[in-house]
């Protein structure tokens, strides 16, 4: 068996060459597309899309041809499983046709998403980036969002919702013919945690009372800006009046929820237009946190096939922001039409984190240029961007003028950072609740928008602003829905990412609270956040999980030590009050 791994071993070497330059192809073809959406590059995308599914079938089939099923090489083992999980290109085997209409769905979903507009009377339209998301932020007049919020699910999932109803059966027509139950059996599998579920909802269980906590606080500014009337009597808050379109984030309304006025503000927005901020000036910002850990810098290709800006020459553009890794050890780009705002400088470290990791695993094998699990892909920049949120930080690259460390200043603080992070776990653990549903029967087609306001009514406590029915589909209005990527990562993120950082704070000798801990220039950090990243998936990711923080666990200890201040002092405001609100959506409005 010997010389038969030997062999097996020439094979996977050879076959990851050859998968490094039809990934490269397909991505080229990928970015070209959703940097300038013409019908002439969609259809270049598409070939490429289909070559690239051929190339992984053909691999999978000869891979067959070795009984690497006995192998006592693990790690050889472990390609070969993974070479073999060709995903929905086993589709291809079955029924090309329905392969090619299954890619053509996604792409039309994901176009339809981002040429969405929301015109007014007068006939001046906005774009979701920058015009529906600067309103969404900074409106605080119910009848504007509400319009805004109104129309932009018009623009997108109304728009979608058949399509997604043929994509949901014929991904799953994938699934099963890659060994699955259904498309969310297969997308859970990558986890590869038996009970994951079960992790999922316990970890959901005790992130509930800072969640409940937050969320009455909140509701009672809100009620305060906009008058009681306009809250359901079910204790649900209104959608739309969360600074954001999906109430995914809550940090816009800051303004409006501050525990303690007349503090240095949290927000450097301003500061950052005053002090003529560029998105090129974000991302070296960036870039230098990560020099400053011993990491690695971005290569000049970075620098020279980026797009950092929405382009201004009449282009269509996919704005949602995302890293791209071009497979071929050199080309790793972003693409952001990045604003001016604090909110944009955190997903700046997000998108870069992404790209953090492409750089430190690039010398894996192809089938391990892929994060521990997708969860720590999304993780890696936000770990970063705790340590930058600081306002020692932020004093330090001049984005704040002074720091006050009183009480009332931390608990300012510890609010700016848990609307972002706190506000998003309901939201985080939703939407593929929702998708499982849909995926694995549960949720019919003539229910899809219904099963969605339950879950939002009943997790997030926030209830739909007007009456919906089943003619629209406002899943279908988040990037993540007609896209089709995936999203319990970001739940599972939001975890590690504290526990990263509670672990990287320890290495970094910071020795004070976890949340003004700040890891900026420890080489130390660097160099075991490093050596977890270039393990890419080359381990099960509880062995990487340890390999930074000892634990083989996810847990959410570090994010509730972390939140402690806040979460006494919300008790204290919260006493006597009611912080549930009834399971069901308020029914006037569904
Ligand atoms: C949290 C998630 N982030 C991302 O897509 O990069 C979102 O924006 O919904
Ligand atoms: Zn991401």
């Amino acid at each position: 068996i010997k010389s038969e791994q030997g062999r097996a071993a020439q094979w996977l070497r050879d076959a990851n060459d050859r998968a490094g330059r039809v990934y490269y192809n397909l991505q080229v073809a990928r970015w070209v597309y959703a940097t300038n959406i013409t019908k002439f590059n969609g259809e270049r995308q598409h070939n490429a899309s289909i070559m690239s599914a051929e190339f992984d079938r053909e691999a999978a089939e000869n891979a067959t041809s070795f009984a690497w099923e006995n192998f006592t090489d693990s790690d050889l083992r472990r390609q070969f499983r993974k070479i073999s999980d060709v995903g929905s290109a086993a589709l291809l085997r079955k029924d090309k046709a329905k392969y090619e209409r299954l890619i053509s769905l996604v792409t039309k979903m994901e176009t339809t998403y981002s040429e969405g507009q929301v015109c007014d009377k007068k006939g001046t339209c906005l774009d979701l980036e920058p015009g529906l998301t600067r309103l969404m932020a900074t409106s605080r007049n119910y009848s504007e969002l509400l319009d805004a919020w109104k129309g932009w699910r018009d623009a997108t999932g109304r728009k979608i919702r058949d399509d997604y109803k043929e994509f949901v059966s014929l991904s799953n027509e994938a699934a099963v013919e890659n060994g699955y139950r259904d498309t969310g059996d297969y997308w859970r599998s990558w986890y590869d945690t038996a009970d994951f579920r079960d992790q999922l909802e316990q970890l959901y269980e005790e992130m509930k009372p800072l969640y409940l906590n937050l969320h009455a606080y909140v509701k009672n500014k809100l009620k305060a800006k906009y008058g009681e009337s306009l809250f359901p009597p079910s204790g649900h808050i209104p959608a739309h009046l969360l600074g954001n379109m999906w109430a995914q984030s809550w940090n816009n309304i800051f303004d409006i929820v501050e525990p303690f006025a007349g503090k240095p503000s949290v927000d450097v927005t301003p500061k950052m237009k005053e002090l003529n901020y560029t998105p090129r000036r974000m991302f070296n910002i960036s870039d230098e946190f990560f020099t400053s850990l011993g990491l690695e810098a971005m290569p000049q290709e970075f620098w020279d096939h980026s797009m950092l800006e929405k382009p201004t020459d009449g282009r269509k553009v996919v704005c949602h922001a995302s890293a791209w890794d071009f497979y071929n050890k050199k080309d790793f780009r972003i693409k952001q039409c990045t604003d001016i705002t604090m909110d944009d400088l955190i997903t700046v470290h997000h998108e870069m984190g992404h790209v953090e990791y492409y750089l430190q695993y690039k010398e894996q094998p192809v089938v391990y240029r892929r994060g521990a699990n997708p969860g720590f892909h999304e993780a890696v920049g936000d770990v970063l961007a705790l340590s930058v949120s600081t306002p020692t930080h932020l004093k330090e690259i001049g984005l704040l003028d002074n720091v006050t460390n009183d009480n009332e200043s931390v608990i300012n603080y510890l609010m700016s950072i848990a609307l972002d992070k706190i506000a998003f776990i309901p939201f985080g653990y939703l939407m593929d609740q929702w998708r499982w549903g849909v995926f694995n029967g549960s949720i019919k087609f003539e229910e899809y928008n219904k099963e969605w306001w339950k879950l939002r009514c009943k997790y997030q406590g926030v209830s739909p602003p007007i009456h919906r029915n089943e003619s629209d589909f406002d899943p279908g209005a988040k990037y993540h829905i007609p896209a089709n990527t995936p999203y319990i990562r970001y739940f599972v993120s939001y975890v590690l990412q504290f526990q990263f950082h509670e672990a990287l704070c320890n290495t970094a000798n910071q020795t004070g609270p976890l949340h003004m801990c700040d890891i900026y220039r420890s080489t130390e950090a660097g160099a075991k956040l490093g050596n977890m990243l270039k393990l890419g998936s080359s381990k099960p990711w509880p062995e990487a999980l340890e390999k930074v923080t000892g634990t083989r666990n996810m847990s959410a200890n570090a994010i509730l030590l972390y939140f402690k201040p806040l979460i006494d002092w919300l008790k204290v405001q919260n006493q006597g009050q009611t912080i549930t609100w009834s399971e069901e959506c308020p029914i006037e409005y569904y």
